[in-house]
């Protein structure tokens, strides 16, 4: 194979997000239900025989070393591969969003160049690769929505019941998630989730998403735990935005406020405009769940785009069935 063009490096929002412990190397342990959805990157690979990794960009700028030519190199490192690429990015994705446009750009680059290169690697396999490079990566490797614990590593596949559709705004300023991590305003969630009835889910036990199980962390005397199923209907519940009120809270969306005011500003705005709202990730992006018919969201978001500052971003966004990649990988 000589080139893979068009390959999708799709956003996610985390539809909740509770900081639920601390590791001893000062990594935060979350709960966070991740969903896939159709704002993306596009990719292209071209193999070169030479062994070197280049990378080509159309859109925004990124910085020279990263997380597609580090998720590269990585596999080469990992399969001791000769082949190398050429990379080209279209970069739609806002960063520093809480939207993992980097991490997805690395997940796609891993599972691109796995088949370019003819490696035959399997999602496994991938995913010890993907950790490394970041928290989010491995989410995107996994290919579906998930319940995600861990700092990222322990995924719980799922579908959801039907498709969901956000407004999304993104103002100018970026966030550090570095920053939101370390802010003095972050507060722990109280409450733990565990998940019941779902046989991917080996490890439903309270003191291992906190920490407390080996230890790591001495603060979770309070933790109250609460059951939660992962079939359809707990599922829905955990969504939120299908009618019911929305689980949980996002643990980071105080501290970006307390760092950003330009994120309670995009908060208000679609609070005021669709009854909703929350951030993803670290932020600065912010989302409510929406379900207009006949293109009234669409309406309403062209309206607020009418009066949003410049370089402030807002769509309509719906959850993917699944990562557009999904079916390169074997299990
Ligand atoms: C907040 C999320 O977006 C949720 O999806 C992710 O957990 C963030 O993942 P990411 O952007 O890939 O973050 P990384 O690049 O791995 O980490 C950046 C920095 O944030 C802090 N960090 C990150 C993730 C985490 N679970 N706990 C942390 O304390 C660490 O100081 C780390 O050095
Ligand atoms: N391919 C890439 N695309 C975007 N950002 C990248 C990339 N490679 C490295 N980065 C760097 O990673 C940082 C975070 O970017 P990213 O878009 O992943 O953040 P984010 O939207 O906050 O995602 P997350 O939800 O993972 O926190 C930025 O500072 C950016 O310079």
């Amino acid at each position: 194979m000589q080139a893979l063009y068009d390959v999708p490096a799709p956003a996610k929002l985390n539809l909740f997000l509770h900081v639920v412990g601390k590791r001893a190397d000062g990594y935060h342990l979350l709960q966070s239900l991740f969903v896939l959805i159709d704002w993306a990157d596009t990719l292209h690979f071209e193999r070169r025989n030479d062994g070197l990794l280049q990378r080509h960009d159309s859109g925004d700028t990124l910085p020279p070393d990263d997380l597609c030519l580090r998720a590269a190199r990585a596999l080469q490192a990992a399969t001791g591969c000769r082949l190398g690429a050429d990379i080209h990015i279209e970069k739609r994705l806002p960063a520093g969003a809480g939207m993992g446009g980097g991490s997805s750009d690395a997940a796609s680059t891993l599972i691109a160049l796995n088949r370019l290169w003819g490696l035959g690697l399997t999602r496994r396999q991938l995913l010890d690769i993907a950790l490394p490079l970041g928290a989010d990566v491995p989410f995107f490797i996994g290919g579906r929505h998930a319940f995600v614990e861990g700092i990222g590593e322990r995924l719980t596949p799922l579908d959801l019941p039907r498709e969901m559709r956000f407004a999304v705004i993104k103002p100018e300023a970026s966030i550090a998630t570095k920053d939101i991590f370390s802010s003095q305003c972050l507060q722990r969630s109280k409450s733990v989730a565990i998940v019941a009835g779902f046989p991917a889910h080996n490890s439903s036990d309270a003191k291992n998403a906190t920490g407390t199980e080996n230890g790591t962390d001495s603060d979770a005397s309070e933790t109250v735990v609460e059951t939660v199923r992962l079939d359809a209907e707990g599922i829905a519940m955990l969504a939120g935005g299908f009618g019911k009120e929305s689980f949980g809270r996002n643990d980071l969306q105080k501290p970006a406020e307390a760092a950003s005011a330009e994120v309670v500003q995009a908060l208000v705005l679609l609070q005021e405009q669709f009854g909703n709202s929350r951030m993803t990730g670290s932020g600065s992006a912010v989302f409510a769940h929406v379900s207009g018919k006949d293109g009234i969201d669409e309406q309403s978001i062209a309206n607020i785009s009418k009066v949003l500052p410049s370089k402030w971003s807002a769509r309509i966004c719906r959850s993917l069935t699944a990562h557009p990649l999904r079916g390169w990988l074997e299990d």
